[in-house]
């Protein structure tokens, strides 16, 4: 039987219109290297095997050439146009995989996941078929009506947050993404979930911030300094 590989698609096809930068977030500087370099290298050093499919925007592609010479195994990453929404630039990644294997799509602003958050994600993607990483809510959390303008406290026990990286056997989400795009797919687990495959949640780190707006790359800078 052939051995089945492990995949990492990162995705950094976006443009940060949120963070509000004079660039795309991926590329502004956390600890003096690019939030891109510490995504890719917590790869690297997580798996010795990983084969990483690298998503940038069209017009920064350029940008790779400055980064990848700098990562422990250049050698072992492609390079692949995004496209125009988060769902498009992940099919583009998915599009180059053709070996069984264990594919985590991460976004590639989420510089501060750990080794061990990766293990874990691959364990249960092999157990059942796919891993979701998801943390608890700490603050109160209400539902708002906006027709009747009114607002009613939810149980916050039953919802969770969730991150990457979105971790499954390949055989489950190439397929899947060969669907038409909605606007409701926010992450790779609302994807599979419209195929009729159960989404499995496991325990995520707070720490495994996404970068979004000004303050998260405040937030990262510490928790990298502390770490
Ligand atoms: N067309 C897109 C849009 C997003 N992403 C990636 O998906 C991840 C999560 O998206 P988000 O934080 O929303 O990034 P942006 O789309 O760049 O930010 P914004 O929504 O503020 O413009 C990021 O690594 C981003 O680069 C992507 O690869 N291709
Ligand atoms: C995939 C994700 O990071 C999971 O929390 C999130 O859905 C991305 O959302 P964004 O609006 O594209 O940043």
């Amino acid at each position: 039987m052939q051995a089945r590989k492990n995949i990492a698609v990162i995705v950094a096809g976006g443009s940060g219109q949120r963070m509000g930068a004079d660039k795309p977030k991926q590329f502004l500087h956390l600890s003096g290297l690019p939030i891109i370099q510490h995504t890719v290298q917590a790869f690297l050093d997580a798996l010795e095997d990983i084969e990483i499919i690298l998503v940038l925007p069209k017009a920064h592609l350029a940008m790779a050439a400055a980064i990848i010479p700098k990562l422990s195994k250049p050698g072992s990453i492609t390079i692949i146009e995004g496209g125009a929404t988060r769902f498009h630039s992940v099919k583009n990644g998915l599009a180059q995989i053709d070996d069984p294997a264990v594919v985590f799509i991460h976004d590639g602003v989420r510089p501060l996941v750990s080794s061990q958050l990766i293990h874990s994600c691959r364990e249960h993607a092999l157990k059942y078929g796919n891993a979701i990483p998801a943390i608890p809510m700490k603050d109160s959390v209400r539902q708002l009506f906006p027709e009747e303008g009114i607002n009613k406290a939810v149980n916050r026990e039953h919802y969770k947050i969730i991150q990457t990286p979105q971790t499954f056997l390949s055989e489950i989400i190439v397929p899947a993404f060969e669907t038409t795009y909605n606007e409701s797919f926010t992450d790779e687990a609302t994807v599979i979930e419209q195929t009729g495959h159960a989404v499995h949640l496991v325990d995520g780190e707070e720490g495994n911030i996404k970068i979004t707006r000004p303050l998260d790359l405040i937030i990262a800078e510490s928790l990298l300094n502390n770490s």
